[in-house]
């Protein structure tokens, strides 16, 4: 039976998106990984199935290449509205999200940022604004979820850290019982951010939303950055927002790169 699927991406963090709208579509962890492939499959970071809303216009659930499934995924939550080609809220497990179309892609209220420790979680309590934790030449990071957890490392150089080396150690540390996204961020100034991700479950990709996400979350927090920040990762900007409710308000570009269908 063939598949149908949308090839997407932010800013170069790529998804096979199906629209199970319809019809529902079975998945497991072994048919992600085969989907996710990049010489034997289509090739994407996420897999993202969107199905029919109840009380949201569509729901959305991820799944990491690696075959486990997460609670949030930033940039894929902007492709969902320029997939539909209108506003929407989405479901997802950790909560509703609302996205509107805007210029060249979306923005999307995230909701607020999560710090207490065992939201994460972490496998003891711990300050999670400047954690008593270090891995080699990263130490003292914040901890932010946003419906999936991020360690967030603010250093003068992201791109002096070897990130593939470092991000898988930390990624799988029991202090995470459920493995943790790592972010290396330098501050430019209260308003622009470098930073780069080590994905749990992906590995370095070319961006990410939910740790753009965290990273502002972390900087608010600690009284580093101002309100409205550009943070520019390797596949290029977000702007990031804080409503006056304490929401996290994410823009940028989400783009249709081609549709087809599998057999996988
Ligand atoms: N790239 C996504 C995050 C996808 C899930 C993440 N790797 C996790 O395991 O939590 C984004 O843009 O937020």
């Amino acid at each position: 039976m063939t598949l149908r699927f949308h090839k997407m991406h932010g800013l170069g963090n790529d998804f096979v998106v199906i629209d199970a709208r319809k019809g529902a579509v079975a998945l497991d962890a072994a048919r992600v990984r085969a989907l996710a492939d990049r010489r034997t499959g289509i090739g994407c970071d996420q897999l993202i199935l969107i199905g029919p809303g109840t009380e949201t216009d569509v729901t959305m659930r991820i799944w990491n290449g690696d075959g486990s499934e997460v609670q949030a995924c930033g940039n894929a939550t902007r492709c969902v509205p320029v997939l539909l080609g209108r506003d929407c809220t989405i479901e997802t497990v950790a909560g509703t999200l609302h996205a509107r179309l805007a210029d060249n892609g979306a923005t999307v209220d995230m909701g607020a940022p999560r710090f207490d420790w065992e939201a994460l979680p972490l496998a003891f309590a711990m300050d999670t604004r400047r954690m008593p934790v270090g891995w080699g030449l990263l130490d003292t990071p914040a901890a932010v979820g946003v419906g999936n957890p991020h360690l967030v490392f603010f250093v003068d150089d992201p791109y002096a850290i070897d990130l593939a080396a470092i991000g898988p150690e930390i990624e799988t540390d029991p202090l995470f019982p459920e493995r943790i996204n790592v972010n290396v961020a330098g501050i430019r100034s209260r308003g622009e951010v470098v930073m780069r991700t080590w994905e749990r479950g992906a590995g370095l990709t070319q961006a990410c939303g939910t740790g753009a996400c965290a990273t502002f979350a972390a900087g608010r927090r600690l009284g580093l950055l101002d309100a409205t920040v550009r943070l520019d990762l390797p596949g290029g900007a977000l702007t990031l927002a804080e409503s006056d409710d304490g929401h996290l308000l994410m823009s940028g570009p989400a783009v249709h790169v081609f549709s087809g269908e599998t057999s996988l």
